[in-house]
């Protein structure tokens, strides 16, 4: 009961943060639908008593009665369907708007590694239609209670026994909750190799796989194996459908038995002179329409049991946020931040079973310039994440000035942060949108967006476009497409929109371009650590030349660290690092 008036209290929510007119119009809908069915049955009855009476005025009154029941019942159910699809709509969409909310909102990016996660932000997706429509589907079950209550009133005056025949809708309202159980569960069951399905499915009409797939003729392969997840996906549904149908025509089956006694000792009771005709009327009809109500409450209960598993998610996603979000710190990061330690810090992503870094001690110093270096692998993207406080360490801790970072509010320190990435992310909007969203309080200022266009020698290939920054970058929109070293060099412009960070981050955002760019690039980042007070560059390269610029270069192997210093210190103590320096010399030789 206590789920059940949740339910109510998120949906009907849901659907008036969505939808108030449509909301009190499906209400208002509803409870005349309730009165509609036994006013119908009651004209009948007095229709077929008062013919041949002369009684004209109560003929005409019910008859009227009748007709109104009638149009209620027709009317409101093509309007109730109309409203119900408009709300479902709008109801998709509040609720996407929350969960991309709610996943934004998290102080760190630790749940989308999370299967639970992805699962059930994919089942709610797929449920929002049940969501929407199951504040409408409890009053909907409330008001066929209503009329089944009003009709067992009748039926017993004429006969107990017909009044028994409600006892008949309870095998299937409760078998048919068993079947959707079944079908839930099954839902459940299928939802990782869903997923899977889709995503194989989608590489195929995105460019940036697409053409990828052709070059390596694996489009067969990979729709093979969509087609084997899709095949897994769909036997777990069918055989949970098969088990739900199966009760469900258990509990029908019962029903029609019941029914079938029923109407046969009504036409015995008129045969025994027991009953009149008018009373036999009334008796099949609110026993026809009785079959109706239990039918709409077993739909009702299916929809507002599918709408309970979704509400379900959504509960547990806003439960999982407040979870996290009870436990963030909550300090702002004010002022520059001189220092940046990791003390013993290790790391296992969610659900790995070794850890990828493992006693790390690191000082970054303000002014500093430091490279990370190690093989593919090593943990030094992972690094990354825990000083941008995307993840908080599972062993040790990252210090800003000797505090931990778990004790600041997770978004202020991003705000101190910058940095661009080796996978950087295609933002098809228009150039000075997809640089300005590098901080967002100077989105709208053209003056800075240029300065960092020009910083990063964007303007090379941007004012060459046809509308200059304000050309769109999306060829599926008839915009504009970018090579992938201009699209590196865009993400570089986004990086140098804060000017006021404490942290940047570049961690291979430089594949890209041909080294001269890459050399300018890293000097133009070395000069804005020199120049701004507090400012902290961390450098991932495979490139020696770029590295060897760093003040403090730190080599990575399998999650630890095995040696720290200059280029200078590190060459001459003739390790791993000049190892690694000595055969990417050698190549350019
Ligand atoms: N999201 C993730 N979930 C689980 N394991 C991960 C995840 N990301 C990386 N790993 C694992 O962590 C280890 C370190 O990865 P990381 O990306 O930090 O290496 P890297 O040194 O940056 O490598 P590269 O030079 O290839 O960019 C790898 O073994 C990788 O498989």
């Amino acid at each position: 009961m206590n789920a059940l008036l949740q339910l109510a209290r998120h949906t009907l929510a849901l659907a008036w943060r969505s939808d108030r007119r449509a909301t009190i119009a499906l209400g208002a809908l509803v409870v005349l639908e309730a009165f509609a069915a036994v006013g119908f049955a009651l004209s009948q009855r007095w229709i077929v008593d008062n013919a041949g009476t002369g009684a004209v005025v109560a003929l005409v009154l019910a008859a009227a009665l009748g007709g109104l029941a009638a149009a209620v019942n027709a009317a409101g159910n093509r309007i109730v369907n109309l409203l119900q699809e408009n709300l479902a709509e709008r109801v998709d969409l509040t609720l996407n708007e929350e969960v991309i909310g709610i996943s934004t909102g998290l102080p760190t990016l630790e749940h989308l590694e999370r299967p639970e996660f992805h699962d059930r932000v994919s089942l709610l997706g797929k449920s929002t239609y049940e969501l929407a429509l199951s504040g409408i589907g409890l009053a909907r079950a409330g008001s066929a209670a209503v009329s089944v209550v009003l009709s067992v009133i009748l039926l017993s005056g004429i006969h107990i026994a017909l009044g028994l025949l409600v006892l008949l809708a309870f095998p299937p309202i409760w078998l048919s909750m068993i079947a959707q159980r079944h079908r839930e569960a099954a839902r459940r069951r299928a939802a990782a190799d869903e997923r899977r399905d889709e995503r194989l499915h989608r590489l195929a009409v995105e460019p940036e796989s697409a053409q990828q797939i052709r070059v390596m003729a694996a489009a067969g392969a990979i729709d093979a194996w969509a087609d084997e997840s899709r095949a897994r996906h769909l036997r777990v549904r069918d055989r949970g459908l098969l088990a739900a149908t199966g009760w469900e025509l258990i509990g029908w089956a019962i029903y029609t038995l019941g029914f079938a006694a029923t109407i046969a000792l009504a036409i015995s009771m008129v045969g025994t002179g027991a009953a009149t005709l008018g009373s036999f009327v009334l008796a099949v009809t609110l026993a026809t329409r009785l079959r109706g109500e239990v039918r709409r409450t077993v739909e009702s209960i299916k929809q507002v049991a599918r709408a309970a598993t979704a509400a379900e998610h959504y509960v547990w996603l806003k439960d999982y946020a407040r979870r996290e979000r009870a436990v963030a710190g909550s300090d702002p990061v004010t002022g520059p931040v001189r220092r940046i330690e990791l003390r013993g810090a290790g790391f296992t992503y969610p659900g790995g079973a070794e850890p990828v870094l493992r006693g790390i001690d690191l000082t970054l110093e303000s002014g500093q310039t430091v490279a990370l270096v190690g093989l593919n692998g090593a943990g030094k993207t992972t690094l990354v994440k825990l000083l941008t406080g995307m993840y908080a360490p599972t062993e040790g801790e990252v210090l800003l000035d000797g505090r931990p970072l778990a004790d600041f509010d997770a978004a202020s320190w991003r705000r101190r942060t910058t940095g661009a990435f080796q996978d950087s992310f295609r933002l098809k909007t228009t150039v000075s949108e997809a640089v300005g969203v590098g901080d967002l309080d100077k989105a709208g200022d053209a003056e800075r967006i240029r300065l960092a266009i020009e910083a990063t020698g964007v303007h090379a290939f941007v004012d060459r476009l046809p509308e200059g920054t304000e050309t769109l970058l999306d060829r599926s929109m008839g915009g504009h497409e970018l090579s992938g070293g201009q699209w590196q060099r865009l993400a570089l412009a986004r990086a140098h929109m804060r000017t006021d960070s404490n942290l940047q981050v570049l961690d291979e955002p430089t594949a890209a371009l041909d080294p001269q760019a890459e050399h300018e690039v890293h000097e133009l980042y070395a000069e804005r650590t020199a120049d701004a007070a507090g400012q902290i560059t961390l450098l991932v390269s495979h490139r020696f030349s770029t590295v060897r610029m760093a003040d403090l270069i730190v080599v990575l192997d399998n999650g630890a660290i095995v040696e720290r210093g200059t280029h200078r210190d590190l060459m001459e103590s003739g390790g791993a690092y000049a190892a690694l320096y000595e055969s990417q010399a050698s190549q350019y030789r």
